[in-house]
């Protein structure tokens, strides 16, 4: 059958049914022999230079930016009209948000017919003899549109058997301060990406390419013009598996048990609403049922008020949080003024763990009445996690062999505005673990969702989503998480500039707990 179908893809097109065969032809560059020559060379030395329309470059990585690519410039109007005319499906999760067209292998439109076997035939035999790595012929290409706050954030695009991303841009004149160019990054000693080295503006008719390795870290920066449209075709050609180091693994963040505090701390800060016995029991009851719960108004007016213009006038010492392809947001360090760290000294305190034992059935102190002993199970049994088919078996093991259990809570106060976002990755030290995550938020007044800056729980390999998270002034969000659920904060985009253009954004304590 494949033979058929190969057949059938190749069959004379001048002779079928009189329709005239559509080529898109490479740049002379490409097809020259001397130039070949100059570029494999280059390549192999990893020297820098012009080679006609070909421009190698090493750093931060090697890649190379073909301008012009394609020798007719009626082709690629053909084909622009083409892969419009696809069925473009939006895509959005915590690394990406744009328009992805259907596959564009099997499609049998001609102008796309045409560049597949440019592209996956003669350009890939030119890739293959520059650089010396024996690609294989499997074709891997679709179309991506990305219109205004699109975005697809730092990545490497390793994948087994990927050799070279190539990506061939049809977008009308470009400026850079439409935002959409492609960032490469620099790397660390642990091959960790930090810095923007290189921002590529993508040009019509130009095709970049780049060795796919464990630093070739890029991003597709956020389009920050309404109503242009940047469209490419882009793809990876396949060789031999190369051998990858080990993954970089970040440090846990620091646990530590409560502080001792009275519930005096309580009474001062937090809604009284909160704090009676029935409306305890009655939140617990429906956390154990949903492994998640908001309160809003949760700390008193005054004292919400107080932090909420601390944060936003006083000046506190913000510490940028990377690496990109984890996260990307600010988090406050060194002396912090009064009101926050006597917030930050609630979360933490010993009043506060019993409070939050009360309000989830969760033991987060031993004077809860939380651990079931009685029934001989471990302490939190009843209580299900967000993930939803969690039996809790797991509650017995033991932390890294520790016979008492001391529960713990690590925290920060982070600033999050445009720009900023985290990521799902796989060596997250915090995945796999079960947790009580507390979100408390501020200055999020006229906060849109379209601004992104929301927190997705999803469940793992599923791209299910289980639970958003909306940032919401004085609410306290309380999410059971267990080893199967992820979190990501979503890329908060230009539009939340029409908010405030003084990038104020909004505040939040994150922090978890661990029985
Ligand atoms: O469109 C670009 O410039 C890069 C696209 C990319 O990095 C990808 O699709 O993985
Ligand atoms: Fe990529």
């Amino acid at each position: 059958m494949s033979s058929k179908r190969r057949q059938g893809d190749r069959g004379d097109p001048k002779t079928k049914k009189g329709k005239r065969e559509i080529k898109a032809g490479l740049t002379e560059s490409l097809l020259d022999q001397a130039g070949r020559d100059a570029a494999r060379q280059a390549w192999e030395r990893r020297e820098a230079g012009n080679h006609g329309s070909i421009t190698l470059s090493s750093a931060p990585f090697p890649h190379c930016v073909i301008h012009p690519v394609i020798q007719s410039l009626e082709f690629l109007d053909g084909l622009k009209e083409e892969l419009l005319g696809l069925n473009f499906n939006e895509k959005s999760n915590d690394l990406y948000k744009f328009k992805q067209s259907d596959d564009l292998k099997r499609r049998k439109e001609p102008h796309i017919s045409a560049l597949r076997q440019v592209l996956f035939e003669d350009f890939r035999e030119w890739l293959s003899d520059v650089t010396g790595v024996k690609l294989e012929k499997t074709v891997d290409m679709s179309c991506a549109q990305y219109d205004y706050t699109d975005t697809l954030l730092c990545h490497d695009d390793e994948l087994e058997g990927r050799r070279f991303a190539f990506i061939l841009y049809l977008v009308p004149e470009w400026l850079e301060a439409y935002g959409g160019s492609l960032d490469l990054y620099n790397t660390d000693e642990n091959a960790q990406p930090g810095s923007i080295a290189k921002s590529l503006i993508p040009k019509w008719n130009s095709l970049v390419f780049f060795e796919v390795s464990p630093i070739s870290f890029h991003q597709v920066s956020e389009v920050l013009c309404e109503g242009k449209c940047r469209l490419s075709v882009s793809g990876w050609f396949y060789g031999p598996y190369l051998e990858r180091p080990q993954p970089f693994l970040d440090p846990l963040p620091l646990r530590s048990p409560h502080i001792p505090h009275d519930h005096e701390i309580l009474y001062e800060w937090v809604n009284p609403v909160y704090l009676s016995v029935d409306a305890q029991s009655q939140i617990q009851e429906e956390f154990e049922e949903r492994s998640e719960m908001l309160l809003k108004n949760f700390l008193q007016e005054e004292k919400f008020n107080e932090v909420c213009s601390v944060l936003a006038t006083q000046s506190i010492e913000w510490e940028q949080c990377g690496p990109p392809n984890r996260r990307c947001y600010q988090r406050a360090r060194g002396d912090l003024p009064n009101a926050i760290s006597s917030c930050m000294e609630l979360l933490k305190s010993e009043a506060f763990f019993l409070l939050l034992s009360n309000l989830t059935g969760l033991s987060l102190h031993f004077l809860s009445t939380n651990s079931d002993d009685s029934e001989g199970e471990g302490p939190s049994q009843n209580n299900q996690s967000v993930s939803e088919d969690d039996s809790g078996a797991e509650q017995s093991e033991t932390e890294q062999g520790q016979s008492e259990k001391v529960p713990l809570c690590s925290g920060e106060l982070r600033h999050w505005t445009h720009g900023h976002y985290t990521l799902i990755h796989d060596h997250d030290p915090e995945r796999h673990q079960f947790a009580l995550d507390l979100l408390l938020f501020f200055g999020c007044k006229d906060w849109k969702e379209e601004y992104g800056g929301f927190t997705s729980y999803i469940a793992k390999e599923e791209d299910e989503e289980l639970l958003t998270v909306y940032p919401e002034n004085n609410c306290l969000a309380l999410v059971y998480r267990d080893k199967e659920t992820m979190r990501f904060v979503k890329h908060i985009n230009h539009k939340s500039l029409e908010r405030d253009a003084s990038h104020k954004g909004f505040w939040d304590f994150a922090f978890a707990y661990h029985e």
